[in-house]
């Protein structure tokens, strides 16, 4: 498979180093960004070749996964539009909705859109896809491969949840990280040094997360495990109740679901 990216930054990295990582021939990866500041790093570290705008010959691939931000899509994809024969494109956009790049493209429609996270980087990252009806079985196997390169892919039949899937698990590794800052804080205010904390912290949430995930066992029942009649864990959770963390975690979610389809209302207005 050959694979040509169109923008190199955060998260086409993340995707190309878990392809590196999964032995991906990366000489078979093309990365247009015409910022050139990224071209050596994109070059020594992943071993791609890098151009500064696209043409049909660097286009000449089996997979285009355009990887620029939503505000730049449109202009993007109408400079690719002409360039494009029968290539599958991969979108990881925010919000843009298919008929949308679709109509910006010229009408194309062998398009994927996918909503993957950063943590593709150590092949632990999780993406939602969905597939225009276009796509033959043949082109899905291949982003299925490319995406599964980078952790877990969950195929959705109705691209709406696309929104969810970026509210959640999408936007989720910032959630995590929050977190993790904040209960590394927590340690310092009660004491601890900072490396400590972070430590402590860092060894809790992987833990956790590794036991939750590799577990038969509900996750509330893995909760009570830990909740002594009387001890500490019911105070801590206590007030983690009182403070609401539900809400919190369920407006959090609707705010960045809500700011997805907006994403796709405006940019996806203009012709
Ligand atoms: N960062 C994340 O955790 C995630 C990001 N996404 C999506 O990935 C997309 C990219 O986001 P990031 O990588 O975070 O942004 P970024 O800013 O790190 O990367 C965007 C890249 O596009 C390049 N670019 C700008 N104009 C271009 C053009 N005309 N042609 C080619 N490249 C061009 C920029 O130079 C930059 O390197 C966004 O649409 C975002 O919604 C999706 C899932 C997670
Ligand atoms: O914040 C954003 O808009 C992108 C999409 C999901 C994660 N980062």
């Amino acid at each position: 498979m050959r694979i040509a990216f169109i923008g190199g930054g955060n998260m086409a990295q993340a995707l190309m180093i878990g392809l590196q990582q999964r032995g991906f021939s990366m000489q078979h990866i093309t990365v247009v960004d015409p910022d050139t500041t990224k071209h050596t790093t994109l070059q020594t570290a992943l071993g791609v070749t890098t151009a500064d705008s696209a043409t049909e010959a660097l286009l000449a691939v089996d997979v285009i996964v355009i990887a620029v931000k939503p505000q730049q899509l449109q202009q993007v994809a109408q400079t690719l539009a002409p360039l494009l024969n029968a290539q599958l494109v991969v979108s990881v956009a925010a919000g843009i909705r298919t008929a949308d790049l679709s109509r910006w493209l010229g009408g194309y429609p062998t398009i994927i859109r996918t909503m993957p996270n950063t943590p593709a980087q150590i092949q632990s990252g999780i993406t939602g896809a969905f597939a225009l009806p276009a796509v033959s079985a043949a082109q899905r196997t291949q982003a299925d491969d490319l995406l599964q390169a980078a952790g877990e892919v969950v195929w959705l039949d109705d691209e709406v949840q696309l929104d969810a899937v970026t509210a959640i698990s999408g936007s989720g590794p910032a959630y995590v990280f929050l977190m993790i800052e904040a209960l590394s804080a927590a340690g310092v205010a009660l004491g601890l040094s900072e490396a400590q904390s972070l430590q402590l912290s860092l060894a809790t949430f992987k833990g956790a997360s590794l036991l939750a995930a590799g577990s038969q066992t509900p996750i509330a029942t893995l909760r009570e495990q830990v909740t002594s009649k009387g001890g500490t864990t019911e105070q801590g959770l206590l007030s983690m109740r009182q403070h609401d963390i539900h809400g919190m975690m369920q407006h959090a979610a609707e705010q960045a679901a809500r700011r997805a389809k907006e994403l796709g209302d405006q940019l996806g207005a203009q012709a």
